[in-house]
């Protein structure tokens, strides 16, 4: 088990204001490694945001291993491109968590943006269907986010996917008494409403080098790293798509806010229907939901003046760039895309 998180983890974080030239100071951000098409589901998201009218511009948080060509396209979009370095756990433990999420682990780096007071993380496998900025609003010092399913069989190494329990439907199979307390709430790391800060940043960084990887990597680490203060949100706002399947019951399916293309086979940018649960109904009508905003020139960013908005690259503040790199082993992000 990680370290509990101390209960001050925001309170008096010494975060360090800076007044806020031209740009509010909450923003969207997500996350983009390599040079597969994920770039796609970032200007989708881009162009999904400015569709619902969101008031807030998109931070995509790149790995140096992101070509130039993909910053430009993104910068296009208006975008704020901001390179992170990679961070991994400890090289000797890289091989409990899933290869493909290793790198995933770089998503704490988004902690150190404190330019920002608040940021909605959202995965670039996300699409915003309506505008969500009142998360923003939302009371401080709480970590939002949307509880996880765990029906399907990437599930398969829990205690929870052994006895059939989920925490969409806990009266279904009830946790057994003789496997002690049910397990706290889970939440999928897709999207998540955070609070930016210097004390946070390197108490994760901190205590990543001290927690052994788990197979779902960053999104284990953060849950346990944050549960005290994790508050659940309502369904519609990560709509993992094995909900279609698992719990229809549990949501409405017109009032879906983010969908979460994150089932085997539901990246928009690939998809063929061929594979299991594809060739569902809802599920077309959500990819092609995605191609339609994506497709849309009219959401693509118009600039008056024809000068996107600059590049950003800033890896580390003034205070980070004067401590050491975390214990981190470089490797190149994998290709998934
Ligand atoms: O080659 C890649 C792989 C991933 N990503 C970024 O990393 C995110 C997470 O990867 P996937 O979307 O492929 O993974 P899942 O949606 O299946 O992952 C879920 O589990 C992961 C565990 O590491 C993370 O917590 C992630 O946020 C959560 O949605 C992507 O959306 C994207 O933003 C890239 O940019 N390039
Ligand atoms: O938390 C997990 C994880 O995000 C997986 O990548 C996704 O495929 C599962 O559906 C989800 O339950």
């Amino acid at each position: 088990m990680a370290p509990e998180v101390p209960g001050d983890v925001f309170a008096g974080s010494g975060k360090v204001y800076t007044p806020s030239v031209g740009y509010s100071r909450r923003a969207y951000i997500t996350f983009l490694a390599g040079n597969g098409d994920y770039v796609k589901g970032a200007v989708g998201l881009a162009k999904g945001l400015r569709k619902v009218n969101s008031a807030y511009p998109l931070v995509v948080a790149v790995l140096p291993d992101v070509p130039e060509e993909h910053r430009h396209i993104l910068r296009s979009q208006g975008c704020t491109v901001r390179q992170i370095e990679p961070i991994y756990p400890p090289e000797n433990h890289v091989q409990f968590a899933m290869a493909y999420y290793v790198i995933n682990y770089s998503k704490l780096r988004i902690w150190n943006m404190e330019e920002y007071s608040k940021m909605i993380y959202l995965d670039a496998d996300t699409q915003v269907f309506e505008n969500i900025d009142h998360l923003f609003d939302n009371p401080d010092g709480y970590f939002y986010a949307v509880t996880d399913c765990f029906c399907e069989k990437t599930w398969s190494h829990s205690r929870q996917y052994s006895i059939g329990y989920c925490q969409q439907c806990p009266d279904k199979v009830k946790w057994p008494a003789e496997m002690g307390s049910p397990p706290p709430l889970y939440f999928n790391a897709g999207m998540f409403v955070f609070e930016p800060g210097r004390l946070t940043y390197e108490k994760l960084l901190h205590t990543v080098r001290i927690t052994p990887p788990t197979l779902f990597a960053e999104q284990d680490f953060l849950n346990m790293f944050f549960q005290k203060i994790y508050k659940p949100l309502p369904l519609e706002y990560n709509l993992v798509l094995a909900m279609l399947w698992r719990h229809p019951e549990n949501f409405e399916f017109e009032k879906i806010k983010v969908a979460h293309y994150c089932a085997a086979g539901s990246k928009p940018w690939r998809f063929t229907g061929k594979e299991v649960n594809m060739d569902r109904e809802d599920i077309k009508i959500l990819v092609q939901k995605w191609w339609n905003i994506y497709k849309d020139e009219s959401l693509d960013l118009k600039v008056e003046n024809n000068n996107p908005p600059e590049e950003e690259t800033i890896s580390r503040t003034t205070f980070m760039a004067s401590m050491p790199e975390p214990t981190i082993s470089y490797i190149s992000a994998p290709s998934a895309a």
